[in-house]
């Protein structure tokens, strides 16, 4: 309902003077995602731009004049009232008056660079210029990665350059065709700055694969789980799941099982269990048991601060912020934002806190009845019935068996991440993926959605005004010691199920995760490396 309301919203018709542009930003002087923050707060308050949406940021090699730092890029979606030729004066006016750009040569290091891509009237016709001092499309949009790549995060797959009349999305292909590692980019997603001072990513790479598919080239992270909930120790004395120091002593060791093998480790710190029908621990006793803890790791001089990245396993927005104040790296909420009204709020406040959008149905007592996925096609489960191309669908995969189970999970993972971005102004860039295993999903299903990881890579629906893809979200999966793990392997102890997590662990890689988030960290270490090796042609 909503989706459809704000499509007619943003739907410039005829009569209203808002016209649509996307505009490339890059920079590649001091604090690169500092100079994008500012220039797209800027364009934010100009009050004839509007920011519709913002693609992944990226990071690549200088083109053209090769002697110079990496360049940080990405695209941004607006609607405007100014015409091409005042949008060029507000860009320009970002660029040398507020942000104090010195342009010392062309191609050369910039702080932050704003061009118009492409235009298109409040007609939705495109625009097509050639002047002097400006020419729309971009006329070197089309050899560009690094234009190209974050734009058509935000286009529909079919939309054609207004010149050559062929689908800019192909353009892209073509460049990737010619395997030029200068034309690789690097995903990263922003975290917060330590005491070291140095900028933090997770950063990924995609190549496209002999089989024709996108598929993540880069190390696979490791999220290690720290429950601090009464049934998390296994020593089973009641009290050590409150004691500090014996927790602090397991961080110490996923430390050590993990950095010999992986760059750096995700530690997953949660307070309240999220196993299905579960008692809710009260918001007190989650505070309680996470956010020293959170500090007191953040405190630890003898830990490798700098490769130690920390998430919260929280639905209440109230945790998730004193989280981040005590210097939690990710939001990793189960809920999808369903569980707490005002989780996407305090989000989108903190621009380089990562957070984990999860598909859920239904809350923890409830899920497990609503698990039934079987021919629902997406679109007839929805309240809108399709009428138009709106609600078109699209998933670039096309092997992809299950067409409809795989649409149906992402047509609901894409209204969440409508509230996320389009509502709640969450940027693209802080969102990882995670189809949620365990949550309103039983038994064969799970299996199914980790088989389809990939196709949901490829989801994307909707049109030129209103475009959701979930093209360059990494997906994280959570199969560790999982009842449907223990179904299948007739295994009733889930701390002895860590044998068969490692198997689905490297399955999990194979077919397209990103990040895995498993129990038994000395073991999977040495899992994921072996399923890097395998699976992943860095
Ligand atoms: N990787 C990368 N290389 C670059 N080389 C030149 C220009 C100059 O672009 P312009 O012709 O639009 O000024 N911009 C970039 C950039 O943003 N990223
Ligand atoms: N992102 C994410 N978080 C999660 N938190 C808890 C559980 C429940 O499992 P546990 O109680 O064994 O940790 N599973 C997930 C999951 O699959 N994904």
């Amino acid at each position: 309902k909503r989706f459809i309301n704000s499509n007619i919203v943003t739907q410039s018709s005829p009569t209203s003077s808002l016209n649509l542009a996307f505009l490339a930003f890059g920079s590649n002087i001091d604090d690169r995602f500092d100079y994008v923050k500012q220039a797209l707060d800027l364009l934010d308050k100009n009050p004839d731009i509007k920011i519709l949406d913002v693609s992944s940021i990226f990071e690549s090699e200088p083109k053209y004049f090769v002697d110079q730092d990496p360049f940080m890029n990405g695209v941004v979606k607006i609607n405007t009232r100014l015409p091409p030729s005042e949008l060029l004066k507000v860009c320009k006016d970002i660029e040398y008056n507020q942000l104090k750009r010195v342009k010392e040569f062309d191609n050369g290091p910039r702080s932050i660079d704003l061009d118009i891509i492409l235009y298109f009237d409040n007609n939705n016709q495109p625009v097509i210029m050639n002047e002097s001092e400006l020419i729309i499309p971009h006329p070197r949009m089309l050899e560009r990665t690094f234009v190209l790549e974050p734009l058509v995060e935000l286009i529909p797959p079919t939309l054609k350059h207004p010149i050559t009349q062929q689908p800019i999305l192909s353009y892209l292909n073509l460049i990737y065709s010619k395997k030029n590692e200068m034309d690789l980019l690097w995903k990263l997603i922003p975290l917060p700055t330590l005491a070291s001072g140095k900028p933090r990513f997770l950063r990924f790479m995609n190549k496209i694969s002999r089989d024709a598919c996108r598929k993540t080239v880069s190390p696979t992270y490791l999220m290690g789980i720290l429950n601090t909930t009464p049934d998390s120790f296994s020593d089973g004395k009641t009290n050590n799941y409150k004691n500090i120091n014996k927790q602090l002593l397991k961080v110490h060791e996923f430390v050590q099982d993990s950095l010999t093998l992986h760059d750096n480790i995700i530690i997953d710190i949660g307070g309240c269990s999220t196993r299905p029908n579960s008692i809710q621990a009260p918001i007190e006793e989650e505070i309680d048991r996470t956010i020293e803890l959170i500090h007191r790791i953040r405190q630890d001089t003898t830990l490798p601060q700098d490769k130690i990245i920390l998430s919260i396993d929280t639905y209440r927005s109230i945790v998730a912020k004193k989280a981040i104040e005590a210097g939690v790296d990710i939001i990793n909420d189960i809920s999808g934002g369903t569980f707490d009204p005002d989780m996407f709020s305090v989000v989108s406040k903190y621009a380089n806190i990562a957070y984990i959008l999860s598909h859920i149905r239904g809350d923890i007592n409830t899920m497990n009845k609503m698990s039934n996925y079987s021919n629902t096609s997406s679109l007839s489960s929805s309240s809108s019935k399709v009428k138009d191309n709106t609600m078109k669908e699209y998933l670039f995969d096309k092997k992809s068996s299950s067409h409809d189970f795989i649409k149906t999970i992402g047509y609901e993972m894409s209204k969440f991440y409508h509230e996320a971005i389009g509502v709640h102004k969450l940027r693209r860039w802080q969102i990882i993926l995670d189809p949620g295993l365990g949550f309103a999903k039983n038994g064969q299903v799970n299996v199914q959605l980790i088989r389809q990881t990939h196709a949901l890579k490829h989801y994307s629906r909707g049109n030129l005004q209103e475009f959701i893809n979930f093209r360059n979200l990494p997906i994280l999966l959570g199969p560790s010691r999982k009842k449907f793990i223990g179904h299948i392997i007739q295994e009733d102890d889930a701390k002895k199920r860590d044998f068969a997590t490692g198997t689905v662990v490297s399955a999990c890689i194979g077919f397209g995760a990103d990040i895995v988030r498993i129990h038994n960290v000395r073991d999977n270490s040495q899992g994921i490396k072996m399923a890097d090796a395998l699976y992943k042609e860095f």
